[in-house]
């Protein structure tokens, strides 16, 4: 079986690929001789190919041959070298995905043959376990068929979301950068049972659930999360004395311009 009788090719298989990769298999949405990646890294490559089984290449135009959905994985500043190797090999019947931060959908149109279809996405890492976040964005050429195909895949590896390119730096302040952010949340919370003499272990677990279970909460019920909160603290209580420590040190604003410097950020890598 393969994926509505396309087979996906992902160039550049570090962090975001192979989080791609794994996704797509663990879905079932395709079989591994479906899929080839290309890396510069040998060690990752056979890494990748020891514990998926799928196709591997050093060679970025074999995977251009062999698939008809091709990934552009690299990190932004490679996008442009990568695409110039590939892309007078890359035909109409080709669907062009990127997911290099900041790297407009117009750099890609501007170097490959006229006509192509291209879709711009942001997708975050979660997406290993089937709990991604992906916005898309289509090019001037990508249609109805186009955009199915992307929404296909990349449903396959969590929530998915069609936005305006122009929406994509915003998107990647919050949902592509956003695991990073949890992340320390989560530590930090861990280090502070930890303090409070909790094992790191059961600090780590109790962290992990409360946020897995109030981000279900919000996401199944639609609640404010200002009512959820208000839910939460008793009146005298602890939560609202923790709520004022934070409200002291800032963390809404701080939040706020972490996703607004990564939104900035995002913006310059074009
Ligand atoms: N890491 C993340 O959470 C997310 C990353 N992205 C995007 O995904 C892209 C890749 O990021 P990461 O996976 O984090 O970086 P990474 O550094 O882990 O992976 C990039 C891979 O590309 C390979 N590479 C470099 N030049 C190449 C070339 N010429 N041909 C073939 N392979 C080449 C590298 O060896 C490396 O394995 C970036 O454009 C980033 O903006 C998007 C969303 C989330
Ligand atoms: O840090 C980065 O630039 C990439 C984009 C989103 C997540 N990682």
């Amino acid at each position: 079986m393969n994926f509505n009788n396309k087979r996906v090719g992902v160039i550049g298989a570090g962090a975001m690929g192979s989080a791609m990769i794994r996704g797509f298999l663990k879905a079932g949405l395709m079989q591994p001789q479906d899929m080839i990646a290309s890396d510069l890294r040998d060690n990752a490559l056979q890494e990748l190919k020891r514990s998926t089984s799928i196709n591997i290449t050093s060679d970025n135009s074999a995977v251009v041959q062999r698939s008809q959905v091709i990934i552009f994985a690299v990190k932004p500043d490679q996008v442009e070298n990568t695409l110039k190797e590939v892309a007078s090999s890359i035909t109409v019947e080709h669907l062009v995905v990127s997911v290099a931060a900041g790297i407009s959908i117009s750099t890609f149109e501007k170097h490959l043959p006229s006509g192509v279809s291209v879709i711009r996405v942001m997708p975050n890492v979660p997406a290993l376990i089937g709990e991604g976040m992906t916005a898309l964005a289509l090019g001037s050429k990508a249609g109805k068929d186009d955009q199915e195909t992307a929404e296909a895949l990349f449903s396959a590896l969590g929530k998915v979301l069609t936005v305006q390119e122009s929406e994509l730096d915003a998107v990647t302040g919050i949902s592509g950068c956003g695991p990073a952010y949890m992340v320390i949340i989560l530590e930090a919370l861990a280090d502070g049972g930890v303090k409070m003499g909790l094992s790191r272990q059961v600090a780590l677990q109790l962290a992990v659930q409360t946020m897995i279970g109030t981000a279900r909460m919000i996401q199944a019920t639609a609640e404010h999360p200002a009512s959820l909160k208000d839910r939460v603290c008793s009146p005298g209580g602890s939560t609202i004395s923790g709520v004022h420590v934070l409200e002291n040190g800032g963390l809404r604003g701080l939040l706020i311009s972490a996703v607004e410097a990564s939104t900035k950020r995002s913006g310059e890598l074009r």
